[in-house]
């Protein structure tokens, strides 16, 4: 079996989109264009806020970042390393190795209890969750204003569930934290801290953070904003 992944390793690297299309299919089986982003930069360590309206693509842009979705056209790279060339099996090990994602919808195992979704990362990387990877979890839980931790997702109320995800995002200290919507389940108050913790565990990783969010709290914790702009058909990131 691998040895346990040292999170405390990774380190940001510069994000570079060049030449990114991205075109899905309408109903009629024509295809439309929902991203065109010409070259992007996003500095090492950086922390941005995505904007945009309903369908503009924020979580398209999250996913081919991510290399979840693979562009009609153009580069994705982190530091020397194309992602988008990479093959599926390795370009899950960077996932797994660079990378905190919050989902929309959480992606949370409702079966499985709260820490034990935590340290789901951890457990695809080590035959066994070792017991400081279920400490740092069970202590970013609790910031999180999480306490029982044995109680299973499924039963959890939407912002409880929007923020196990944000832990298990942060949990491993990942170089890239993609964070899609992630306070728009909470309430003022939540939304506050768990933005807050968001921007903290990126800043104590030296993580570079993007956040698609209509949070303006949120926003206001993010040193630069970028918007996906939607008034011509042909959509461009706008920095
Ligand atoms: N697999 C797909 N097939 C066809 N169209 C898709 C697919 N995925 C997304 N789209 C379309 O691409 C456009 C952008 O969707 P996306 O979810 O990226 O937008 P968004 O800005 O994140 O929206 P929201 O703020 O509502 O979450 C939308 O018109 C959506 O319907």
């Amino acid at each position: 079996m691998p040895a346990s992944h040292s999170p405390d390793r990774a380190t940001a690297k510069a994000l570079r989109l060049s030449g990114v299309t991205l075109d899905h299919r309408g109903g009629d089986g024509r295809p439309f264009r929902v991203l065109d982003i010409p070259d992007l930069t996003v500095p090492s360590g950086a922390h941005i806020g995505l904007r945009g309206p309903s369908g503009s693509g924020k979580t398209s842009l999250l996913h081919v970042i991510a290399g979840l979705i693979v562009p009609s056209t153009g580069t994705v790279s982190w530091g020397e390393t194309e992602l988008s060339a990479l093959p599926a099996a390795s370009r899950d090990r960077w996932r797994l190795e660079t990378l905190g994602f919050v989902f929309q919808d959480f992606h949370l195992i409702p079966e499985l209890d709260i820490l034990a979704n935590i340290t789901l990362p951890a457990s695809f990387s080590s035959w066994r969750v070792v017991r400081s990877e279920q400490e740092r979890a069970a202590a970013i839980a609790a910031r999180m204003g999480l306490v029982d931790l044995r109680r299973r997702t499924g039963v959890l109320s939407r912002g409880e569930q929007q923020r196990v995800a944000i832990a298990r995002a942060v949990c491993r200290r990942p170089a890239l934290i993609l964070a899609d919507e992630p306070t728009a389940s909470l309430d003022a108050a939540h939304a506050d801290e768990v933005g807050a913790l968001l921007v903290d565990a990126a800043n104590e990783a030296g993580a570079t953070l993007i956040c698609a969010t209509h949070d303006a709290a949120l926003l206001a914790r993010l040193e630069r904003r970028l918007d996906i702009e939607t008034t011509s058909p042909l959509r461009e990131l706008v920095a």
